[in-house]
């Protein structure tokens, strides 16, 4: 059974403008009419451009706002109706605010959250060893809060928002400005708890290397409503993007010339030729290999980022 389900979710809000003595009034609809619903377990990556309306379906989701129009589900409850019910069987991390105390070292945070969740001393003794050590956040439990660097404190976060285990954890851009390894780090981290306790994940963000590393379905939205919903590939194979064939000749020579690909670029002996996404490369390189000096060559699939951009491009919706 689905953990979470939207049915026609719309959200509006009225935004007041003024110019000179006028003001005037608009209604801006955030979320607009989204339907769709999360297996435990999933990992879904929720992504769109600015203003696309994520935070706005995040804070529904959690209760914080109230849908204009529409039902939501979370583990079986009307999140605005039962905000506080719901709260302990999820789990919230802001890349860009802490949940954590300031002037508090991170243990007496932690030690805090467990008595506001209630969660059993061995269940928090357990599970405390277990994030202290795959976060490695052992030299940093007598810190101040306001004294760790930006990755120190989002382990911290990541950690206080999974200690009273959650079934579902939003997870809004956890990775902003972390360095490439604190990045990898805590994707890690967040696979593995998403595959040994089988949590559901949010996760929004705009580094889409953290989709790749972590979800198993993404959505994109734009405008309030949903473009995408469904595999990274298939997301890949749905857009006209073009593939890249990378040759090296032995020598360096005028574009090649062959038919069903196109070069872009000329690097000395190295040259790129772009073809469909629908084509194999098979008969490319059989033409190639039998015109050319070739020495080697690879072929590279679209970057998530120009597949991204081209969903946005408002022609294709
Ligand atoms: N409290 C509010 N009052 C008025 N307008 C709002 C409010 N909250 C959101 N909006 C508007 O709703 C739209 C969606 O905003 P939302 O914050 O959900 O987008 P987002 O996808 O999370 O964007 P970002 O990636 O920049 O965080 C925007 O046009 C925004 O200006």
């Amino acid at each position: 059974m689905a953990v979470i389900e939207l049915s026609n979710v719309s959200r509006a809000f009225t935004v007041t403008s003024r110019s000179g003595f006028r003001r005037t009034r608009r209604e801006v609809r955030a979320v607009d009419g989204m339907s769709f619903s999360v297996e435990p377990g999933e990992v879904m990556g929720y992504i769109g451009p600015n203003g696309a309306g994520k935070s706005t379906t995040i804070k529904m989701l959690t209760g914080i706002l109230v849908p204009s129009s529409g039902t939501i589900r979370v583990a079986g409850v009307d999140p605005s109706r039962h905000r506080l019910k719901l709260a302990k069987r999820i789990g919230v991390v802001f890349g860009q605010r802490t949940t954590l105390w300031w002037d508090l070292p991170l243990k007496d945070s932690f030690a805090v959250l467990q008595k506001m969740y209630d969660v059993p001393m061995a269940r928090h003794r357990e599970n405390l060893a277990t994030f202290v050590e795959l976060l490695d956040l052992g030299e940093l439990l007598d810190v101040p809060v306001r004294q760790l660097s930006l990755g120190q404190r989002m382990r911290g976060d990541i950690a206080a928002a999974l200690l009273h285990d959650p079934e579902i954890v939003y997870l809004d851009e956890p990775t902003i400005g972390l360095d490439v390894i604190s990045k990898a780090r805590l994707r890690e981290f967040l696979a593995q708890v998403n595959a040994e306790r089988r949590t559901t994940v949010i996760l929004t963000t705009h580094d889409l290397d953290d989709i790749e590393a972590l979800c198993s379905r993404v959505m994109v939205i734009d405008h309030g409503h949903q473009i995408y919903d469904g595999t990274l590939t298939g997301l890949r194979a749905s857009q006209s993007a073009p593939r890249t064939l990378v040759v090296d000749l032995a020598t360096s020579l005028p574009p090649i010339e062959i038919q069903g690909a196109t070069v872009v670029k000329v690097d000395g002996p190295r040259q790129h030729l772009t073809f469909p996404t629908t084509t194999s490369a098979a008969p490319l390189l059989s033409q190639i290999a039998a015109n050319y000096p070739l020495v080697d060559l690879s072929v590279a699939e679209p970057t998530i980022e120009s597949v991204i951009t081209q969903l946005y491009t408002p022609t294709r919706h």
